[in-house]
């Protein structure tokens, strides 16, 4: 479908932001399954966390190697450790899915075939054909291009980069998932719908490890959404995938000021972010 892309707003948004009801617990408000981070890359998993934990969420539970849980508890004791239920799952950020032990792939293996809904970032990309629920994938520029190698040979990192929205679109059609495009205007695409963008995100955004903050965000948002989600997963997904997009650049903007930021700098703000939003 090619109808006129919808540019995200703060009227958009505001409605996609769970506000705890009266009466909620932290199950009830929704729980986000993580796995993400390695040996190598500790601190995506970190990030990640943060970030969903600031979004707003009933509880995070975190799945990976000691060393990593380590790191995440010491940034967020909130988190709880290991397997259990959970309304999506976040994972991939921070992975290198040539290096992927057995036990890891069967914990991703495990998470995809859930059922529920699944943000899949970075190194986890090869497995959402895999998934058997509602899936949003974050992928950048040449992420896209490896998802679908073996799908279209015209899709080149050139060929992605010089027309982003075609390739977001072509990327949820061909793979039957809402795909989150990450890049200076960030696309979202979903089969069958008008894709969205979501622009002005300052260029200090252009740092290490805010692509992990996203997968937070998205997570959260994905995760105190489940009944939305199963009402109408094809408006849901990519409403929520673009929310957590603006919420993310607003994010940016508010930590920036003008001057340069960290991808944790980005996640700290966040609470200010969702209470000025939600005004
Ligand atoms: N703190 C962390 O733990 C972070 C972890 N990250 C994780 O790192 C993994 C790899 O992500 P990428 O987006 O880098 O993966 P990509 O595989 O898409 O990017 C690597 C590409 O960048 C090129 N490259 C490397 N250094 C370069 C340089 N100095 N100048 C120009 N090109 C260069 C490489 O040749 C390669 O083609 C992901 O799992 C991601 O989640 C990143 O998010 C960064 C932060
Ligand atoms: N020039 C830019 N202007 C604004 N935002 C950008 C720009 N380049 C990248 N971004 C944003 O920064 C984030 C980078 O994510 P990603 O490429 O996954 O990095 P990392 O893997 O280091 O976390 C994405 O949200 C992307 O949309």
């Amino acid at each position: 479908m090619s109808s006129t892309p919808r540019v995200w707003d703060a009227g958009a948004a505001r409605e996609w932001v769970a506000v705890p009801r009266q009466g909620d617990d932290k199950y009830s408000r929704g729980v986000l399954g993580v796995i993400t981070g390695s040996t190598p890359y500790p601190g995506a998993a970190v990030l990640g966390v943060d970030a969903a934990m600031r979004t707003g969420v009933g509880m995070v539970r975190y799945v990976g190697p000691s060393a990593v849980t380590g790191a995440v508890l010491a940034r967020r004791p909130e988190v709880v450790g290991g397997v259990g239920r959970v309304q999506a799952w976040l994972i991939g950020s921070g992975m290198d899915a040539q290096k992927r032990s057995p036990t890891l792939a069967d914990e991703l293996g495990r998470a995809v075939r859930e059922g529920v809904p699944c943000v899949i970032d970075a190194g986890a990309l090869d497995l959402v054909g895999d998934a058997t629920g509602p899936v949003v994938m974050t992928p950048h520029f040449r992420e896209l291009q490896r998802a679908l190698a073996g799908h279209d040979s015209d899709a080149t990192v050139d060929a992605i980069a010089s027309d982003p929205p075609r390739w977001a679109q072509r990327g949820a059609d061909l793979l039957g998932v809402t795909v989150l495009l990450k890049g200076a205007t960030t696309w979202v695409a979903h089969p069958g719908s008008a894709a969205i963008s979501v622009t002005d995100a300052p260029g200090w955004l252009a740092t290490a490890g805010t692509g992990d903050v996203l997968g937070g965000v998205l997570g959260a948002l994905v995760a105190t959404h489940a009944r939305e989600i199963e009402t109408d997963a094809a408006t849901a997904m990519p409403a929520l995938a673009a929310t957590a997009a603006w919420l993310h650049a607003r994010a940016a903007e508010l930590a920036s000021g003008g001057g340069p930021i960290t991808a944790l700098d980005v996640a700290e703000d966040l609470p200010t972010t969702i209470a000025a939003l939600l005004g």
